[in-house]
Parts: structure tokens; sequence; C-alpha cells
């Protein structure tokens, strides 16, 4: 079969884009994980596949898949690319673009500046919806002992995919390289978990790096920057429209409290078109 595709990344969080709208593909497995090879593949953090929806209120499906060939629930970064695709692939004439993913219902909102809004949707502070198997009840900051670091304070968020926000007075290669895998697969996450290290700047700005399941540190992680945030707002660290400073640049989020969706906007780029041989 041969594949077309577009390269797009966000904030240097990158993809590979497909447009299974005009015509039907199905990956297994081991073809996700070829095509994300960055050797002897395509390369990308994330696979991005666009299809009809199921709903027929909505505008479009959008599934996502780890380099690993594992689907997950949500991918921030990916949604403003999936929004800048769909227009430059004539899929839609929408601005304002209606989009279910595995963790629900999005909302895509591109801006005339060509930046991208996503309204995705509400975080959840309960362990349950993670999963994490929490030691102590409704706590914001839960300690997890870890193998040669000792205990270390962190914010279970979801935000249809699992986050671990840490604050750290510094950002070093060591922390996210030490600390990061031994959280990501911590048996205290059954399915994993995306690690973020957050260094507040003031109550309108922060420092993050991310260390995401299954895929390692990521030049930016858009779900990530919003579960870091919100948790930052939740203890009372942060105003309620900050700037995230990541690897890749810069994402801007804004979260009013419980019972509010969070708003990520930020840009989308296209690299090049592409087509391989599966
Ligand atoms: N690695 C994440 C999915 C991609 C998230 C990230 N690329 C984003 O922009 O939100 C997970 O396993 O839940």
């Amino acid at each position: 079969m041969l594949l077309k595709f577009s390269k797009m990344h966000g904030l240097g969080n990158d993809f590979v884009v497909v447009d299974a709208v005009s015509r039907k593909v199905y990956f297994n497995k081991e073809q996700i994980e070829f095509l994300g090879d960055r050797n002897r593949g395509i390369g990308f953090d994330q696979l991005l596949i666009v299809e009809p929806p199921i709903s027929p209120e909505m505008d479009f499906r959008y599934r996502i898949y780890n380099s690993n060939g594992s689907e997950v629930e949500h991918c921030g970064n990916g949604a403003r690319c999936f929004a800048k695709f769909v227009i430059e692939k004539d899929l839609t004439n929408k601005s304002v673009i209606n989009v279910e993913t595995k963790r629900g219902q999005i909302q895509l909102i591109v801006q005339d500046d060509g930046e991208v809004t996503v309204d995705m949707g509400e975080p959840s502070f309960n362990p349950v919806d993670l999963p994490f198997d929490a030691t102590e009840n409704d706590t914001a900051l839960y300690s997890l002992e870890l193998d040669g670091y000792g205990p270390v304070e962190l914010t279970p968020v979801s935000v249809g995919n699992p986050h671990a926000v840490i604050r750290v007075d510094r950002l070093t290669d060591e922390l996210v390289s030490g600390v990061g895998p031994l959280v990501e697969s911590h048996s205290s996450f059954p399915a994993n978990v995306n690690v973020g290290f957050m260094e507040v700047l003031n109550r309108d700005e922060v420092n993050l790096r991310v260390y995401e399941r299954d895929v390692g540190e990521t030049q930016a992680c858009g779900t990530g920057t919003c579960a870091a945030i919100v948790a930052g707002i939740r203890q009372g660290w942060l105003n309620s429209k900050v700037t995230a400073h990541l690897l890749g640049g810069d994402l801007r989020i804004e979260w009013h409290g419980e019972g509010s969706p969070i708003l990520m906007t930020g840009p989308a780029t296209k690299v090049f078109e592409g087509q391989i041989y599966l």
C-alpha cells in the first residue's frame, strides 16, 4: 500500500498525520512502530489518524498512537496540527472544528494569526481517573517512593490521558532523565503516566519539561502543559492565564477552576508531504 502523509509538529513535538477520511486505512502495531522508527521508518512522537466522526454532530474523529504503537486518549500539540491538516487538505472549511477523541469531545479554533486554540475539556484530579493507586485519600500532593531518589511529591492529573506533575526549584537533565522513567513506569500507575517537571518562575510563567509515556522526553507536550498549569492553579501557585516555556517554545494556557475547560493556544507547523510503501 502507498501511504501518503503530512509530517507536522507542535513546538517540536512531531507527528505523522494521515487522512483516513478520503480513504480508510488501518495500521497494526508493527506498522505503527515501523512508521515511528527514526532510523528505519519516518519517525514521530505520535501518529495522528483523521477519520470521519461516529456521532453526526461532530466533524471528525481523531485517533492518536505513541511511537510504540499504543493508542492514547488525547494529544494537545497533535490537536493543533490536526486542525491545520484538515483545513489544508480541504476536508473542512470551518475554523471552529468539533472532534471526537478516545477521551471525549474537543473543539479546535483556528485563529486569524494561524495559531490554534483547543478546548481540551475539563481536568480531573481524582486518582481513579488516571488511574493512580493512591496511598493517601483526597490530598492535593501525593508522595511516591523512588529507588535512589527517596520520596517525590507529585500531583496526579487526568486530561483524558494520565499525568504526574512534579514541582521543582530548578530543571536539570539529570532530574528529567533520572526521575522521569522511574515515575513513568511506576507500579502505582497501572497504565503508566506522562511526567511533567515544572519550575514556577512567577504567577504567570513556568518552565516545563515533560517525559512522555511510551516516548520519553519530547520538545513539548500539550496535555502535559495543561496538566502542569491546572495543578499549579489548584495549588494556588499560579494565576488563571499562564505562559509555559517548553524546550520547543511557548504554550498559553487558561483555566478558571473546577468545572471549567482548559484552553490551550499555540502554533502548528507543517514540515513536508511524503509517501511511503507499507
Ligand atoms: N504520550 C502521551 C500522548 C501524547 C501527548 C502529547 N504529545 C501532547 O501534546 O499532549 C500519552 O501517552 O498519554
